[in-house]
């Protein structure tokens, strides 16, 4: 019998068994945030310095998330400047006593589109200062390959808008991706809503997802942590399994007498 033999999730050397990183912001309160998170198997928690607004508040929010000793992933949320993201991502590595950041460098208002040009400027810096960057990109195949050509070793193009819940708005460019860089641990980064939609990033070749506002802003983010984790399990093997070439005329799938098995033609 064939047995599937699968590689684990690796970024920057390190090795995790899930494939689906959480963020923490927006659940409805710290109970349903932990719970939630440790009900989805995340390994790695994305955490933004920038979003405290108290110190208590944010004293309160660590400490939660360190009894949940998960490896956790700064992000320079809501920056809009090389600047302000640099000076965020140095504070963040003090803070935190990490050099991986979530580069997040917001180029429009509209749609929190990533700013192309800035980001490969930001990255560029970081990475001269000792950083790990996982840069959240658009889904452009030239701007991915640059970010490659500088060093990263994860990139993570959006499935869609943050918090739209859309899903994967351009499969066509995400695959493309995928195929011209294939050593890359490529993460399909925000936009998605459904479970599904991360079993389709899974199924695409993708090696993990990044999600927060499909969870947290579900009906019942506890049970959809769960349907995710599923998900992100099912794409893979999806993936793993090869799928079946589409055709473009019926075939019957009941055997004929005297032929009970497949025929790949
Ligand atoms: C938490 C975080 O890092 C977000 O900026 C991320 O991109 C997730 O986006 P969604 O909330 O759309 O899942």
């Amino acid at each position: 019998m064939q047995s599937m033999t699968d590689t684990k999730l690796t970024i920057y050397g390190e090795q995790f068994t899930s494939r689906m990183l959480i963020g923490s912001a927006l659940y409805p309160s710290p109970e349903v945030m932990q719970g939630a998170i440790a009900t989805s198997g995340a390994e790695i928690v994305t955490v933004s310095l920038r979003r405290q607004q108290t110190k208590q508040a944010g004293d309160d929010f660590w400490s939660l998330i360190k009894e949940m000793e998960l490896r956790v992933l700064p992000n320079t949320a809501g920056c809009h400047s090389v600047k302000e993201a640099v000076t965020l991502a140095q504070m963040c590595r003090e803070v935190f006593a990490t050099d991986w950041i979530k580069l997040e460098l917001i180029g429009d208002e509209y749609n929190l589109q990533p700013d192309p040009i800035a980001l490969l400027e930001a990255t560029e810096i970081l990475i001269k200062e000792g950083f790990k960057v996982l840069p959240y990109c658009t889904d452009d195949l030239v701007l991915c390959q640059r970010l490659d050509a500088l060093g990263c070793e994860v990139l993570m193009p959006w499935g869609a808008p943050i918090g739209t819940g859309k899903g994967l708005l351009n499969p066509y460019n995400l695959q493309t991706i995928r195929t011209r860089l294939p050593h890359q641990t490529l993460i399909v980064d925000a936009g998605l809503g459904l479970p599904s939609h991360a079993c389709q990033a899974l199924e695409l070749g993708y090696d993990a997802v990044l999600l927060n506002s499909a969870v947290a802003g579900a009906g019942c983010p506890i049970t959809m942590a769960k349907a995710f984790e599923a998900s992100t399990v099912a794409g893979r093997l999806s993936y793993l399994a090869k799928a079946m070439p589409q055709k473009e005329v019926a075939s019957p799938s009941t055997p004929t007498l005297g032929m009970p098995f497949w025929h790949a033609n």
